[in-house]
């Protein structure tokens, strides 16, 4: 387990595979640390590094007080990557994690060379939606929206398993801040017209059944970067790297070939 002192934050973050790997980041969604993507890590292909990390508030990291800005998380993966070498990394990230992947990418092209935006869109929600998600989380903690948040987060054929509980008690063990935080953050981003300036190689995932950020949202998206390539996980809510994640990981290598990262 590894922290990096970042400043205003500190960070818990991982580094898997061998100094000289094509680099991969991950970037996780609100009310998930790096574990989001332990399903898919023994199924990508060998010698990547990859960089996981759980932005602030969330996991191991520390916990500033809410609100956050876009800008302090872009800064928080931006200062990870450079104090570890990361350049010209395949960034992958998930719902707020890809509206990182987006601010990032505009702000430090040297560090992206390619977007895989997944589960995400340039706006999520809308200010009233995030305003009314705050303040009830403020005020009654995060365990009374958990199963609303099961129901955007996962199809019903998931929702049916024991593996559920894993992430219903993930979500509900954030803290209060840092939920509320990134809340903020999502709250406050319209990426449309800067993510629309991108020139890079870019692949939206979507879930079929995904309550949070629909396909068409990140059709929409990613169809802002000319040249991309979209894919949609049938039968998968907003977490397809949980759900399914041989396909998921299929989807990543394949890109990772066609893009001549690998
Ligand atoms: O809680 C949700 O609805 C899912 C979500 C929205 C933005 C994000 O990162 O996760």
């Amino acid at each position: 387990m590894k922290l990096a002192d970042l400043g205003d934050v500190r960070l818990h973050y991982r580094i898997d595979g061998p100094d000289d790997g094509a680099p991969v980041v991950f970037a996780n969604s609100l009310g998930t640390d790096l574990r989001l993507w332990d399903p898919i890590m023994p199924l990508l292909p060998a010698g990547l590094r990859v960089l996981r990390f759980d932005k602030r508030g969330h996991g191991l990291s520390s916990c500033p007080p809410s609100p956050y800005s876009m800008g302090s998380l872009v800064t928080d993966a931006e200062k990870l990557m450079d104090m570890h070498g990361f350049k010209d990394a395949l960034f992958v990230g998930l719902s707020i994690g890809g509206m990182i992947a987006q601010g990032l990418a505009v702000k430090r092209l040297d560090l992206v060379r390619a977007l895989v935006l997944s589960n995400t869109g340039a706006k999520i929600g809308n200010a009233d939606m995030w305003g009314e998600r705050i303040a009830a989380v403020l005020k009654g903690g995060i365990e009374p929206l958990a199963d609303a948040v099961m129901e955007r987060w996962f199809a019903p054929d998931f929702r049916a398993t024991p593996e559920l509980e894993l992430w219903r008690n993930m979500l509900i063990r954030q803290e209060v801040q840092g939920y509320a935080g990134c809340s903020s953050a999502i709250s406050g981003t319209d990426f449309y017209s800067t993510t629309a300036s991108l020139r890079l190689p870019a692949l939206g995932i979507a879930g079929s059944e995904d309550g949070s950020t629909p396909p068409d949202l990140v059709r929409e998206t990613i169809d802002l970067i000319p040249g991309s390539q979209f894919q949609i996980i049938r039968r998968t809510g907003h977490l397809p790297c949980v759900e399914k994640p041989e396909e998921y990981a299929q989807i990543l290598t394949r890109f990772m070939r066609d893009t001549g990262h690998i």
